[in-house]
């Protein structure tokens, strides 16, 4: 089948939905709670971020992720059903609250489609011990989100998920299939990304000066012996006249940067967005691929100037031993759960529009049972994000950085019901508001670090989201001193 209209799709869910509801009534009684109910059939190509655009006001929850080189879009619309967890086991309890949920689903799927079954977007903060600012209120410490309607296709074939709650006494099911009938209803809407004209207002979340003297202090602690790396973040808050739109930003980011994992996670006005290069870990049956990425360099404007600062990274001693660090403990992680784990020899570089990095691809294979958020419990933060050794880098950033980041630098992906999935680091990010944005970026540091070059280096991967906000010219020059330098203040 090439795939069916929008109209014949709804008749044939609801036929089916129907019927697996009663079945799920049944089960619902005997058990004494609700039931989830899922139904994917196939629909006529259509994007997925169309659905996420046409979805703004409609629904308080809507994601997006996709991989654009890879032909992978996923949009999602409303909740069927969510789960909130805080603390340190927020991993392991989303990853129960999962399980029970699906262990006695009924689900109509065709395992020949793209996401096909019950597909659970989540999000975890990076640090659930931090000194919380409010910003992300909304984004908990883990999230995990059943959208009542999916829309997913790998660049082929599309699918279209309806799931909806069934309880053991009432009914829900009609409500849900009302809801999921109103969200489809946007399906055939046609949408144009509009023109981003923003006009960026931008400033350092803390006064100029200050994150510097943070690496500067942070080298010093290195070079006492006690850290081998730690990674700093800055904030940057944009402010534009005209209103963010998320949905023309993705646009943006999935042209300008189609190698990376492009996603948002829009919760009523806010939206955590963001084009990641890197892959914390996948698991697809039992085959698991993680990512070392770390080590920066500019882009060249002629070829000549990028390869000369692609081959200077890669003999770069202090690059190296920042990737090494992250290289060898995904290796360790991955040993103590996983067989043949396999790490290439030499990192390559990675070259995105903005920048240039030092990466390293890892796989291995998954004792069986193992599920994505089990994996991800284990890797999170990576000193890639975190530091080496973890716990007291984790410590040096809570005390020091002064600024909450939430969910940037953390996992960000999905889980569908066999317990596979895949989960992006959530970095080269920003959660937007309706004209107020915060963006992220930080530097991995060692002993042989200079703060001059980390902050250009913060610089350089800021780039990627102010661009897609609708920055321009000097716009895109976020600190004091590069201002200064160009006489823009
Ligand atoms: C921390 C970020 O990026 C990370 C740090 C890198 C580095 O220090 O070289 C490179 C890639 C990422 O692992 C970020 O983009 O905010």
């Amino acid at each position: 089948m090439l795939g069916v209209s929008v109209a014949t799709a709804a008749l044939a869910q609801r036929a089916r939905m129907e019927v697996l509801a009663e079945q799920a009534r049944r089960r619902a009684r005997r058990l004494g709670r609700s039931v989830l109910v899922s139904v994917t059939t196939e629909l006529k190509p259509r994007d997925p971020l169309a659905l996420f655009a046409r979805g703004v006001g409609v629904t308080h929850n809507r994601l997006f992720w996709s991989r654009p080189a890879d032909g992978l879009a996923v949009a999602g619309l409303g909740a069927a059903w969510s789960f909130a967890a805080s603390g340190p086991e927020r991993f392991a309890l989303a990853a129960q609250a999962w399980r029970e949920l699906v262990a006695h689903a009924e689900v109509a799927a065709d395992p020949t489609l793209p996401f096909s079954g019950p597909m659970a977007a989540a999000g975890f903060a990076f640090d659930p011990d931090r000194p919380a600012l409010g910003h992300w209120d909304g984004f908990a410490d883990g999230l995990l989100l059943l959208p009542r309607l999916t829309l997913a296709t790998d660049g082929q074939r599309t699918s279209l998920t309806v799931n909806g709650l069934v309880g053991p006494t009432t009914s829900s099911i009609q409500l849900h299939l009302a809801a999921a009938r109103r969200l489809r209803d946007l399906l055939g809407r046609t949408w144009r990304a509009p023109q981003i004209d923003a006009g960026l207002e931008l400033r350092d979340a803390l006064p100029p000066g200050v994150w510097r003297a943070m690496v500067a202090a942070a080298v010093a602690e290195l070079r006492a012996g006690s850290l081998e790396k730690v990674v700093l973040a800055r904030e940057v808050r944009a402010r534009s006249q005209s209103p963010f739109d998320p949905a023309a930003t993705l646009e943006a980011l999935r042209r300008d940067y189609p190698d990376t994992f492009v996603f948002a996670l829009a919760r009523g006005g806010r939206t955590f967005l963001g084009a990641s290069p890197e892959r914390l870990v996948s698991l697809q049956g039992r085959t698991v691929a993680a990512s070392s990425l770390a080590g920066s360099a500019p882009r060249g404007s002629r070829p000549a100037e990028d390869a000369a600062l692609g081959q200077a990274l890669l003999a770069s001693p202090k690059d190296r031993v920042e990737h090494a660090v992250v290289t060898r403990m995904l290796l360790d992680a991955l040993r103590e759960v996983c067989a043949d784990v396999v790490a290439a020899p030499e990192p390559t570089l990675m070259r995105l529009h903005n920048v240039q990095h030092l990466f390293t691809p890892l796989t291995a294979t998954a004792a069986s049972g193992t599920s994505i958020l089990d994996l991800v419990a284990r890797l999170h933060p990576t000193p890639a994000l975190g530091g080496q050794p973890r716990e007291a880098a984790l410590a040096w950033i809570r005390q020091h950085e002064r600024l909450d980041r939430g969910w940037y630098g953390a996992p960000v992906g999905w889980i569908d019901a066999q317990g596979q999935g895949e989960f992006a680091v959530a970095i080269r990010s920003a959660l937007v508001g309706r004209y107020e944005a915060s963006l992220f970026a930080g530097a991995g540091i060692v002993a042989a670090s200079d703060p001059e070059r980390e902050e250009r280096e913060t610089e350089i991967k800021l780039r990627a989201i102010l661009g897609a906000l609708g920055a321009r010219g000097a716009e895109m020059f976020t600190t004091e001193a590069q201002r200064t330098q160009r006489g823009l203040r």
